[in-house]
């Protein structure tokens, strides 16, 4: 009795086991079917194998389970659906990789140009106010080659982030976007302030603020350098000289400008840049240096300059009338900019605290130098004589002796060679702003 009671509970079992079992199957099969139906492809089950045959023009899914098949008729267009999202989706996978490429190629593997191992010793922190504009950033260049650390505040009024995008990421630079007319701090060892407009259309543009940048700005920029016991170098100009009188100048002369005249925003705030620097060095004993900076060209210079070099070179690239102001026989002496960058940390370097003149005195003609421009561009270009400028001046050599006498430094490179560089760059620059694909 006790054994058939035992096995009549084991068949029971058994049938209940097997009956639930086969309701399992049934119900999932009709979650499947309705989930079909409901045309819904987020109801699809995970373990469902989307198979695209045509069975008599009829399309099917499969379980993805090899045991047990299932052929279940679906609508073609959940099919065409879920291909579409298919499709979809690896669109998105497809500019995520790009994204994460570039990611990688911008931030992870970029390289950098080699720069040279300093230790904590001779490693300095250099500040470079307008870091980001024409001689800034070769400035920047120079001092990252050799292993310093540098921090660029730059207020991109003629500044450009792409003269310095390829140090962007490198642990021993730094960016600040900011204008120097308002206060900063840094602790830094060196600051080279260049922050200014340079060209007479940039600087006459904005008078006033180019009277702030270099006034209000550079007394900022002394009252950093004395809280945290750093050396400055100002960036004058041989502008501070007007329409000089004497000729080479040098920098015992004491200049001819007209104080109330269109260029005066720019000589005059350079002048006062100059006596703020001497007034902060006596009475608080700063460490300053003072470079008269005088006509300078190269690649990286402003496309819309306005300067003689960038105006010459770019009408004579583009066929057009080589514009000469006045007469054209004012002359300038133009040195590249590499001895520039050179002379400045020669001066920062040294001794000398009293101002230094840095220029080629290799002088021409304004016309003459078209003509230069023109035989190395090439080609037949007009020349025109157009209106005379204000307060222009007349004549411009710099006497470099003391240059030469304390800093044991004099420009090397000649105006045919830096001239063919320019070019070079100009050439790539037009054909961009043109519209042409540059190779
Ligand atoms: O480097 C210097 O010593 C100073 O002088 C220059 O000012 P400027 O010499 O007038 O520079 P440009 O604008 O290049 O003019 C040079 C001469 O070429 C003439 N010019 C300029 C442009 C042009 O299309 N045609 C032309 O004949 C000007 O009238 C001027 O006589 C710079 O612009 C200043 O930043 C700088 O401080």
């Amino acid at each position: 009795m006790r054994n058939s009671t035992r096995t009549k509970f084991l068949i029971f079992g058994l049938v209940f086991v097997l009956g639930s079992a086969l309701f399992l199957i049934w119900e999932d099969k009709l979650k499947l079917s309705q989930s079909l139906k409901s045309d819904d492809d987020h109801l699809l089950p995970g373990n469902l194998k989307v198979s695209f045959e045509n069975n008599q023009n009829k399309k099917s899914l499969k379980y993805s389970d090899p045991d047990i098949g299932y052929d279940v008729p679906v609508d073609p267009a959940v099919i065409t659906r879920l291909q579409g999202d298919l499709n979809f989706a690896n669109e998105r996978i497809k500019l995520l990789e790009e994204k994460l490429k570039s990611f990688e190629g911008g931030r992870i593997s970029k390289k950098y140009p080699d720069v040279k191992f300093q230790n904590y010793r001779t490693k300095k922190r250099i500040l470079i106010t307008g870091g980001a504009g024409f001689v800034g950033s070769h400035l920047v260049d120079k001092l990252m080659l050799m292993g310093h650390e540098v921090t660029v505040v730059d207020n991109f009024f003629t500044g450009r982030k792409e003269n310095v995008e390829h140090w962007f990421g490198h642990p021993n630079f730094e960016i600040i976007h900011q204008d120097i007319v308002t206060p900063l701090f840094v602790e830094v060892d060196e600051i080279y302030h260049l922050a200014s407009p340079a060209s007479p259309p940039h600087y006459m543009f904005n008078p006033v603020k180019t009277i702030k940048t270099n006034t209000i700005g550079t007394i900022n920029m002394l009252g950093l350098a004395k809280r945290v016991g750093a050396k400055i170098l100002f960036a004058s100009t041989s502008e501070v000289y007007g329409d000089p009188e004497v000729h080479p100048q040098s920098e015992t002369y004491w200049g001819h400008v007209n104080p109330i005249g269109p260029r005066a925003c720019y000589d005059e705030a350079k002048r006062v840049g100059e006596t703020l620097c001497y007034a902060y060095a006596r009475h608080e004993k700063l460490n300053v240096r003072v470079a008269r900076i005088f006509n300078t060209y190269g690649p990286r210079m402003h496309m819309n300059d306005g300067r003689v070099v960038s105006n010459f070179i770019i009408q004579a690239l583009r066929n057009e009338t080589i514009t000469v102001y006045g007469l054209g026989n004012q002359t300038r002496s133009f040195q590249y900019v590499s001895d520039l960058v050179d002379g400045l940390m020669a001066l920062m370097n040294s001794n000398y605290t009293l101002p230094v003149n840095l220029g080629n005195p290799l002088e021409h003609t304004i016309l003459e130098f078209a003509t230069i421009i023109k035989s190395l561009v090439g080609g037949e270009h007009a020349m025109k004589l157009t209106k005379a400028v204000e307060d222009d001046p007349q004549r411009r050599k710099p006497d470099i002796k003391r240059a030469k006498k304390y800093l044991d430094w004099e420009p090397k490179v000649s105006l045919n060679e830096g001239l063919k560089k320019t070019i070079e760059y100009f050439t790539i620059e037009v054909k961009r702003s043109d519209g042409h694909k540059v190779t």
